[in-house]
């Protein structure tokens, strides 16, 4: 499997004139012009993107627990769909991933199937439940050696755990993940909380619910000298406060999903709970600052927030739905769309920000995001940015449907991924 010969013909790699690439044993070996095809297997590829393996800092694979929503199998197809080569899995599995045994299951699945590398989270508290800390330590010494811990689908709110656990993953590097929500501020909230809001009657979710955490959590962070990253950073003032704490020189990071770059609250006037998501769809104002946040570094990197659910939880009426939306397909033409199609981000910094970036931050830098570079690993998704389509939630590796993006068209094809020089993705491609 690792003795294979390909060589990539014509592509554009960033920064540079289109070139070819050959890999070989698992590797690039050699960047040039008119390389010698030998005995390769060639891929033609002249006018398309070669961007480094993607990576994923925030995917919900649902096994063990809810294999009816996704298993590990399914959600890494998706993944190498997407052209991702590295996931990192959420916790908040059943049971929870608050244990090396769990984490090695997960990390062992992920090797079975195959389809990319599965780094999984470890929970910050026993059963996120926020009152123990769990075994951070076992989990960072297991076969899945985690970096990055996280209740992800709730919030960490006791300030005290809180610090312990920054302390904590400093003696191995680690990070805490936050979902930066105060829980007395969103008691049974729906939506985000403003003119939409009040028109529709929905309980709202206000901003300052997860600024509140971000802010004293940055605070905590510098305090002890640790590293804290926030999930799915929303609001305008979550930016702010990332950018002002960045410029004092603490250790924050952020990420940002796709759909919050995209989607508004607008949309809750459908009624429909498709759009129903945790943190909430912002305002216009939020989208546009959360763009200006990714495109000057604020905002280190994009994660999908992948968070499948079955149908008969998405199908009821809204106050029953499920939060959460999928994105490991779509996420690369969201941000084609959203930020490189708009002039905020060339295609070098959207390598960064959803390969280089989310690697550094869960610390897996020797595998992926290294970029397209002789010597390294053969991690590789070919892109096609010339392309429409419209998104079909029928037309998915994933075991659930819940796709925002149903009917809408959105540029760009992921044509072809590698993990390790072997092909783990390929589009079905017009005969030239
Ligand atoms: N994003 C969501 O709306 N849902 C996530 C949990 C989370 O990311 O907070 C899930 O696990 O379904
Ligand atoms: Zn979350
Ligand atoms: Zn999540």
């Amino acid at each position: 499997m690792t003795n294979e010969h390909s060589l990539i013909r014509g592509a554009r790699p960033l920064g540079g004139d289109p070139s070819d690439v050959r890999i070989r044993d698992g590797v690039f070996v050699e960047i040039g012009a008119d390389l010698d095809a030998g005995d390769a297997t060639v891929v033609e590829a002249r006018d398309l993107i070669a961007l480094p393996g993607l990576v994923d800092i925030h995917t919900h694979l649902r096994e063990p627990g809810r294999e009816d929503a996704e298993t590990v199998e399914s959600g890494t197809r998706a993944a190498a769909r997407g052209g991702y080569t590295c996931v990192f899995a959420m916790a908040n599995t059943d049971p929870v991933a608050d244990t090396a045994g769990v984490v090695e299951q997960v990390w062992r699945l992920g090797r079975e199937a195959g389809h990319c590398d599965v780094q999984p989270i470890g929970a910050v508290t026993i059963g996120l439940e926020g009152e123990r800390l769990a075994e951070l330590g076992a989990m960072a010494e297991s076969a899945a050696a985690v970096r990055v811990f996280s209740d992800d689908g709730k919030c960490v709110s006791d300030a005290l755990l809180m610090r312990r656990a920054l302390e904590y993953v400093k003696a191995f590097d680690g990070v805490v993940a936050q979902h930066a929500q105060e829980p007395r501020l969103t008691k049974d909230a729906q939506m985000n909380e403003g003119d939409v809001s009040g028109q529709l009657g929905m309980t709202g979710w206000p901003a300052v619910a997860e600024e509140a955490i971000i802010a004293r959590d940055s605070l905590l962070a510098a305090h002890v000298g640790s590293r804290l990253h926030v999930c799915h950073l929303s609001t305008r003032g979550s930016v702010e406060l990332v950018r002002s704490a960045k410029a004092k020189g603490w250790n924050v990071t952020a990420e940002v999903t796709p759909h919050h770059l995209l989607l508004t609250d607008e949309l809750a006037r459908s009624y429909d709970p498709i759009y129903k998501v945790n943190p909430p769809l912002r305002t216009a104002d939020d989208v546009a600052a959360v763009r200006e946040g990714l495109a000057d570094g604020t905002i280190d990197c994009v994660g999908t927030d992948h968070a499948p659910h079955p149908m008969e939880d998405k199908e009821c009426e809204w106050s029953a739905a499920a939060f959460g939306m999928l994105g490991l397909e779509t996420a690369l033409s969201v941000v084609q769309h959203t930020m490189v199609d708009t002039g905020l981000l060339t295609w070098e910094q959207v390598a960064d920000r959803m390969s280089a970036a989310p690697a550094r931050i869960g610390r897996v830098s020797v595998e992926h995001g290294r970029g397209i570079v002789v010597g390294e690993p053969a991690n590789l998704t070919l892109y096609d940015p010339s392309t429409t389509r419209v998104i079909d939630p029928a037309d998915t590796a994933s075991q659930s449907r819940n796709n925002p993006y149903a009917g809408l068209e959105l540029p760009g094809t992921v044509v072809e991924t590698y993990l390790r020089g072997v092909r783990t993705h390929e589009h079905e491609r017009a005969t030239a």
